[in-house]
Formats: structure tokens, C-alpha cells, sequence
């Protein structure tokens, strides 16, 4: 069974997925694999640099996040460029990956799965939500800035949005025990080939 877990911007999607690796699903994470693209892949990396300027080239010689997110959070323009450079890239990573998998469930975290039209593609849609006060203050402890975290927003649909598209919601509104154990109860029914009931909430 394949299933792809959304939501927005520091709901817990990470530590949901994270959880379901560690019940024995097979994950993979599209903001990971783009995490790897800009560590590693040579043809990427300059690529980028070529668009957005040698500023954005890390000490490594990968791709500095934090400059690159200064530059295309806040300019719609510039993060479509960043987007066509490596959707294609990571959708297809993706893709090579579900397909090559013989897991009993197979996770695929993709923030922007309603926004790209791609949830067709999977036996089981999730969205995780959780209260804004609460991400708000995930988002600051991590270092995003207001500027950024509303830019990030706007790319994004509301959660309200991505929970009324998706098969399951799952409301991390309550501490990590709360979250494992709603990943616990998911898992079962995944692995009956059974996560599919519509309306209810998870
Ligand atoms: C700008 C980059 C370098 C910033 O990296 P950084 O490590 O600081 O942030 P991170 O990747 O963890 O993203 C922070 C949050 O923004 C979200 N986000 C990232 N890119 C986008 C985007 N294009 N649209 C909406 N949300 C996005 C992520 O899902 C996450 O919730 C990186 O996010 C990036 O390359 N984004 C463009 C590629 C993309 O669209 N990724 C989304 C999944 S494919
Ligand atoms: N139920 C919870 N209780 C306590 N902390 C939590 C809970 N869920 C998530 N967190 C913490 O909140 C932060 C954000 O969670 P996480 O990174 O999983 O979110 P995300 O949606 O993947 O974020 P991003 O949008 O940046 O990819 C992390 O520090 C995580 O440990």
C-alpha cells in the first residue's frame, strides 16, 4: 500500500513519518531528497548557482539553505525557477523508489502534494494538522522568520484545504506519545490494505 503524507509548514509531518519508519513502513521525504540534491548532485548545484548566483554556494561545496531560502522565500518568481529546477528531479526519485519497493506500506512525505496535482498516484492520502499557535512557535524555534514562514504559507494551501482533500487527518494536537499512538493505530490498518474510510478522522 502506498501512502503520501502532506500538511503545512511544521505540523509534526516529519515526526509522523519518522514514526511510521520506525513501526516498519519504507519512507521517503520529498524536502530530504531536495536536502541531498543541494548536499550533493554536482549538475544541480550549479545549476542553482547559475540561477541564483555563486552567494548561494555553502563552504562544502553544496548549496547554502539558509541563503537560498533568503532569496526565494519572499520572491514568488525566483522559487518557481528553484521549483522547476527540481520537482521533475524529486518526483522522479520518488517514483523510482515506490517502484522498486516491495515494503507492506510505503511512505512518502510530499509537502506539496494537492499543490502539485500528485495525489492520484497513491492508494491513501494523509493530512497532518496541527493548531497554528503551535507551528508558529515550531517555525520560531528553529530559526524562520515571520517573512519566511508567512512566503511558505502562501506557496502552500490552507491546512483546513489540505485536510478536507485528504483521505485521513491526523490532528497532532497533543504530545509525541499522543502522535505514536495515532501512528500506531494507522499502521495497523495500513497493513490490512485498509486505511481507506472515508470522513472519519484519525
Ligand atoms: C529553499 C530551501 C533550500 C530551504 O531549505 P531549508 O532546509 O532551510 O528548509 P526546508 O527545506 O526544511 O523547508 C522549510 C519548510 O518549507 C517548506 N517548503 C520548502 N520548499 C517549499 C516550496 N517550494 N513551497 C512551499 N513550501 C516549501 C518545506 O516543506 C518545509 O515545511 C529548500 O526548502 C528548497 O530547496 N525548496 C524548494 C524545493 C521544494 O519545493 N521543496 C518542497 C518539497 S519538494
Ligand atoms: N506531538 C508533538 N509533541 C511535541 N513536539 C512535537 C510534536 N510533533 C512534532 N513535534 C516537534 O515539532 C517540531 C516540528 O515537527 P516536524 O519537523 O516533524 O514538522 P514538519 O511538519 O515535518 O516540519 P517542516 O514543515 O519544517 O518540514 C519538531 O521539533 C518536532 O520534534
Amino acid at each position: 500500500m502506498t501512502i503520501a503524507v502532506t500538511g503545512p509548514l511544521a505540523c509534526g509531518k516529519s515526526t509522523f513519518v519518522r514514526i511510521l519508519g520506525e513501526l516498519g513502513a519504507e519512507t521517503v521525504s520529498a524536502d530530504a531528497l531536495v536536502h541531498d540534491l543541494l548536499l550533493g548532485d554536482e549538475k544541480t548545484i550549479r545549476r542553482i548557482a547559475g540561477r541564483f548566483g555563486d552567494g548561494v554556494r555553502g563552504e562544502e561545496g553544496g548549496i547554502d539553505r539558509r541563503a537560498l531560502a533568503g532569496v526565494v522565500f519572499g520572491d514568488p518568481e525566483a522559487l518557481k525557477d528553484l521549483e522547476d529546477i527540481l520537482h521533475p528531479l524529486v518526483r522522479e526519485e520518488t517514483d523510482r523508489r515506490v517502484s522498486a519497493s516491495d515494503a507492506e506500506v510505503f511512505v512518502a512525505e510530499i509537502p506539496l502534494l494537492f499543490e502539485g496535482e500528485r495525489s492520484g498516484q497513491f492508494d491513501l492520502t494523509v493530512a497532518v494538522t496541527a493548531p497554528e499557535e503551535r507551528r508558529r512557535a515550531w517555525a520560531a524555534e528553529r530559526g524562520m522568520g515571520e517573512d519566511q514562514r508567512r512566503a511558505i504559507e502562501a506557496r502552500q494551501l490552507p491546512q483546513e484545504e489540505k485536510a478536507r482533500r485528504a483521505d485521513v487527518v491526523v490532528e497532532n494536537d497533543g504530545d509525541l506519545d499522543k502522535l505514536r499512538g495515532q501512528a500506531e493505530g494507522l499502521f495497523e490498518r495500513f497493513r490490512g490494505g485498509n486505511g481507506r474510510r472515508e470522513g472519519e478522522e484519525g
